[in-house]
């Protein structure tokens, strides 16, 4: 069995690194970390999760008791990785960073949108970028994995296929998307309250999202040059969910843009384009380790419409999480993942 820590066990992403590795029939959550819980039950915290971890007991972090386990995934606000990772790596541990910590190929980037210094950057040589429809074969051999953002995973899988053909016009390209509450996090704040959060939508940093330099990062890797790029974030009211609508022109008619697709992802399991004229709904990728991508040319024209959903705490987070482990140590990649969604 593979040892398994978790820094930061009762967030959103913690729990549900707890419910996707319950099932997982090689790995064994060992130790699972809070400050605030220390010493309660895993089981006691979150009903969901009685008759599965019976004796395990949130601990404070600890990089002894960590660095015995095979594997450790991060699932706490950006910075605190960056002060455990080499000390982690130094032990042979593997790390699967689901913060921003090591996203950014550039530490001083990091530092202007994080309004902090990069506390790691001698570390970033060595980080993957967990996004296995690009990086596959990176991931493999990696010791440090940093997983993509939810918004940057649903965007970045709707606009690959037109970039890396270099169809799309690489210098206006929108990304217009909607996040479920759970996306900000389990802490209090006022903005996710009942009555702050439901029955109302807003947009939110149109100036400028800690997300924009990822997503751009990606999308220029994969256009071979610059990006122009407008991201508008929305909070919507649902619990979970992102709903990228992509905007890009393609003056060239001559390729079916439905079949491009399809062979873009035809050997991706977690990847499912639908069929022409589909409108993929958040409910539909609900739970489940799954993007979901329609492609439409609306009457024809220049302008390209790519819709793409995923569950932010799933393939937008801890989903992605441990497809990037089972593919780091030579598992079967879709292994505790293999499940449908909820509807409704
Ligand atoms: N929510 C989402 O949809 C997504 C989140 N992410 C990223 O994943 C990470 C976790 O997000 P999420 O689960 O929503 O966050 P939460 O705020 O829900 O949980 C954060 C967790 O980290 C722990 N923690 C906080 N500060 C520290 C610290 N200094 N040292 C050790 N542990 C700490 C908390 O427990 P305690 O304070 O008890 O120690 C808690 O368990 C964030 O970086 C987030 O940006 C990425 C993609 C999607
Ligand atoms: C709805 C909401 O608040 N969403 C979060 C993004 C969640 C996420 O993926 O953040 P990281 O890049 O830090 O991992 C936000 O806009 O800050």
């Amino acid at each position: 069995m593979i040892k398994i820590g978790i820094v930061g066990g009762t967030g959103y992403t913690g729990v549900e690194l707890l419910r996707l590795l319950a099932r997982h029939p090689q790995a064994r959550v060992e130790v699972i970390t809070s400050r605030s819980e220390e010493g309660v039950r895993v089981a006691d915290m979150y009903p969901n999760l009685r008759g599965h971890y019976r004796d395990l007991a949130f601990s404070v972090p600890d990089v002894q008791a960590l660095g015995a386990c095979d594997v450790v995934f991060f699932a706490t606000p950006h910075g605190v990785a960056h002060s455990m990772a080499a000390e982690l790596l130094a032990t042979g541990t593997r790390i699967i960073d689901l913060s921003a910590d090591f996203r950014l190929q550039d530490a001083e980037e990091w530092a202007r949108w994080y309004g902090q210094p990069h506390g790691a950057p001698q570390l970033l040589d060595q980080a993957v970028y967990g996004l296995p429809e690009v990086n596959r074969e990176a991931i493999r051999n990696a010791r440090l994995i940093a997983v993509p953002g939810c918004y940057p995973t649903a965007t970045q899988l709707g606009l690959l296929p037109l970039l890396e053909q270099g169809l799309a016009d690489p210098s206006r390209i929108i990304a217009d998307c909607k996040s479920g509450v759970s996306g900000a996090g389990r802490g209090a704040s006022v903005g996710s309250l009942l009555c702050e959060a439901s029955e109302s939508m807003k947009a939110y940093a149109v100036a400028g999202h800690r997300h924009l330099p990822e997503i751009r990062q990606g999308l220029q890797r994969a256009a071979g040059q610059a990006v122009g790029l407008t991201f508008v974030p929305h909070l919507t009211p649902m619990i979970r969910g992102i709903h990228a609508t992509l905007y890009a022109t393609v003056a060239d008619h001559s390729v079916d843009l439905q079949t491009l697709f399809e062979a873009r992802y035809a050997d991706e399991p977690f990847v499912d384009v639908l069929p022409a004229g589909s409108h993929p709904e958040t409910r539909s990728v609900k739970g489940a380790n799954l993007c979901r991508i329609a492609v439409h040319r609306p009457q024809g024209g220049d302008l390209v419409v790519v819709l793409s959903v995923i569950d932010n705490l799933v393939k937008g987070a801890s989903g992605q999480a441990v497809q990037c482990m089972n593919i780091a140590l030579g598992l079967e990649e879709t292994a505790g993942l293999d499940f449908p969604a909820l509807m409704p």
